[in-house]
């Protein structure tokens, strides 16, 4: 069996804990919660079977097995990049937070001191494995299209962009590179991030962001050419109920990447 903690309880985690709950494979010991919120997780974890310790920091002397993010970027620092140092495997879905400069690097450093590995997960897209291995061949252009329902944009510069509330057709509230595409809408930039990662890194890969007042999915397509051919996808996510900005994809994105990790195959 496999001994995880997780770090964020919110609309990912949540769903996350609620599919492994009868893995007998997959065991999620701790949480890690923000300074503060620990009463409010707990209250969250209060229906399952064998709810997991609450804690705000990971214990001196633990040494799980993986290390899951399903928080956000301010966690990459502050949990991840440690835990890494500890020699603890890590799996992150705030990939946004790479955009920042030199924490790719900081990350890379602190998995090779400590002897382990940090995975990226897809999340929200699928195409990952066929866009990196396009990369090996060369790839000339990446171009993404995110393309929300207009609530999906509130607190966000889509605000300044348009009105969200009265716009009556799918508005471009941003144009630009992955790497301004993160800084500035850090949490629906994910999927830019990590699209750049596996390809044309985050100054060639080019992002256009739309606010759809008809829009009920989060729709993320891109178009990738070079050496191996061309390729496009399109992936009209559910939102989550919990969180809007959220694709229901990204739950099962980590439920299988801990399954390929504790599974006797994977895929
Ligand atoms: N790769 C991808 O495709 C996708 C990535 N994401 C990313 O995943 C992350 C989580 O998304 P989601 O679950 O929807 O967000 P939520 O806001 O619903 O939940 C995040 C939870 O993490 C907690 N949290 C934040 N910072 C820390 C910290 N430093 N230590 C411990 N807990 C912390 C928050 O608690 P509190 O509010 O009390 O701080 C909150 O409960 C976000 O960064 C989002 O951008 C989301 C969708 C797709
Ligand atoms: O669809 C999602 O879940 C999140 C998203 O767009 C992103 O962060 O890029």
């Amino acid at each position: 069996m496999l001994h995880i903690t997780m770090i964020g309880c919110g609309a990912i985690g949540v769903g996350v804990l609620e599919l492994l709950e009868n893995d007998p494979q997959l065991c999620v010991d701790y949480v890690i919660a923000s300074e503060g919120s620990e009463a409010l997780v707990r209250q969250r974890l209060a229906s399952f079977k064998q709810p997991p310790q609450v804690l705000t920091a990971l214990p001196a002397d633990a040494r799980p097995d993986l290390l899951v993010e399903c928080a956000g970027h301010r966690a990459i620092e502050e949990h991840v990049l440690p835990a890494l140092e500890r020699g603890i495997a890590c799996l992150i879905v705030s990939v946004g937070a790479l955009s920042e400069v030199g924490l790719v690097e900081r990350l890379e450093a602190a998995a090779e001191r400590g002897k382990t590995r940090i995975e990226l997960l897809p999340g929200a897209i699928g195409g990952i494995d066929a866009l990196s291995a396009a990369k090996v061949g060369g790839l000339d252009s990446v171009n993404y299209t995110g393309r929300k329902p207009a609530r999906a944009w509130k607190n966000t510069p889509g605000e300044q962009a348009c009105d969200l509330d009265s716009i009556s057709q799918a508005t471009v509230i941003f144009q630009g590179s992955a790497r301004e595409a993160a800084r500035l809408y850090p949490k629906n930039a994910n999927v830019a991030a990590t699209l750049s990662l596996a390809g044309l890194g985050l100054d060639r890969t080019h992002v256009t962001l739309i606010a759809d007042p008809h829009s009920e999915e989060n729709v993320h397509h891109f178009e990738a050419c070079g050496a191996f051919g061309r390729f496009e996808l399109s992936l009209r996510g559910k939102p989550l109920l919990a969180n809007p900005k959220t694709s229901a994809l990204t739950v099962y994105s980590v439920v299988r990447a801990l399954g390929n990790h504790a599974h006797a195959i994977s895929i």
